[in-house]
């Protein structure tokens, strides 16, 4: 597969990890990633890292800010893990929000990402507030998968929140609304499912909004392995191609204290991560991204080591099927 740097203004980060020698038997991820600088061939599909270093959109949703050092975080989590198979790993760089620029860097961001899911790539969104789902957006909308091929896709959003704020200034209070009025307005509905919803922690409107656009949704208290995975399974099944985003705040405080608005209930890790592996087993995965890192709340890294621990559990499940 030849992947090619995107045109936006990215370049690759650095990547960290214990040393213990070279070699397959010592494989870790910071020493198999691929800086992707120009055009870079790999053997097979490739997953490829793209940040969005933001605190605009959880500045204007009246959050917690620091979610703009999440990528440095993720990738100093993900660095050190062990690498068991043969799967391909690239970094793109990140994608910097400056203030209150946040409609220019996701134009930039979903403008990197269409044009790696056109080389084929798996790619991983680092936030970034959730406003990067808007970004995310833009690229699985403008890739060719979705724009020329017409595959009917769909986003499922691990999240304690909907997220479907009506506000006239868009934040990481209102992408999935955004979204569906874009789909709207190109006379398609979105197809947009949410897993985790806390039901204290969304209002009426909230859930009215979410009734209206037939937004299916399971609450974090009904949340058993089985019925998750039923749900997950019925949603992948109308559809060709998904759009998987973790909002770290559907795990509890406990599991993911470092977020902006951390979970008092929260959906356990063994459950988010079962889904997340179902759905990148499925082969439907287009994009993924993690939300709302915010690494001066975390305690000892561990909200970062808990995203990092989840997209490695989806890498390898989409790059091995
Ligand atoms: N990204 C979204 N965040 C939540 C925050 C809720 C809260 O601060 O309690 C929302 O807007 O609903
Ligand atoms: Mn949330
Ligand atoms: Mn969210």
């Amino acid at each position: 597969m030849t992947l090619r740097a995107p045109s936006v203004d990215v370049s690759p980060q650095p990547w960290t990890g214990r040393y213990d020698g070279d070699g397959p038997a010592h494989a870790r991820h910071w020493q198999r990633v691929q800086a992707l600088t120009g055009a870079v061939e790999t053997d097979g599909r490739a997953a490829v890292v793209v940040g969005f270093a933001s605190d605009a959109g959880v500045a204007r949703n009246k959050g917690r800010v620091g979610a703009a050092a999440g990528p440095a975080a993720i990738r100093a989590a993900l660095g050190p893990l062990a690498v068991h198979d043969g799967r391909v790993l690239a970094d793109a760089g990140d994608v910097r929000v400056e203030d209150d620029a946040l409609e220019a860097g996701q134009a930039r961001f979903g403008a990197a990402v269409a044009s790696l899911i056109d080389d084929g790539a798996l790619t991983l969104g680092l936030g970034g507030g959730h406003e990067i789902a808007f970004a995310s957006y833009l690229g699985v909308a403008g890739s060719a998968r979705v724009a020329t091929e017409g595959a009917r896709w769909g986003v499922l959003n691990l999240d304690a929140h909907f997220d479907l704020r009506d506000e006239e200034n868009p934040s990481s209070g209102t992408p999935f609304l955004q979204m569906a009025r874009e789909e709207k307005a190109k006379g398609r509905e979105l197809n947009y499912a949410v897993l985790g919803i806390s039901r204290p922690n969304n209002t009426p409107v909230l859930f009215e909004e979410a009734d209206s656009l037939g937004v299916k949704y399971l609450l974090d208290e009904d949340c058993t392995r089985e019925a998750a995975e039923k749900f997950v399974a019925e949603f992948l099944d109308g559809l060709d191609a998904l759009y998987l985003t973790i909002d770290l705040d559907v795990m509890p405080a406990a599991v993911a204290p470092g977020v902006s608005a951390p979970a008092a209930y929260g959906v356990p890790l063994e459950l988010i991560n079962a889904v997340c592996r179902q759905v990148a087993a499925s082969g439907k995965l287009l994009h993924v991204d993690v939300a709302e890192l915010n690494p001066s709340f975390d305690i000892d890294g561990r909200t970062a080591k808990v995203a990092a621990r989840l997209l490695d559990t989806i890498v390898g499940a989409a790059l091995t099927v």
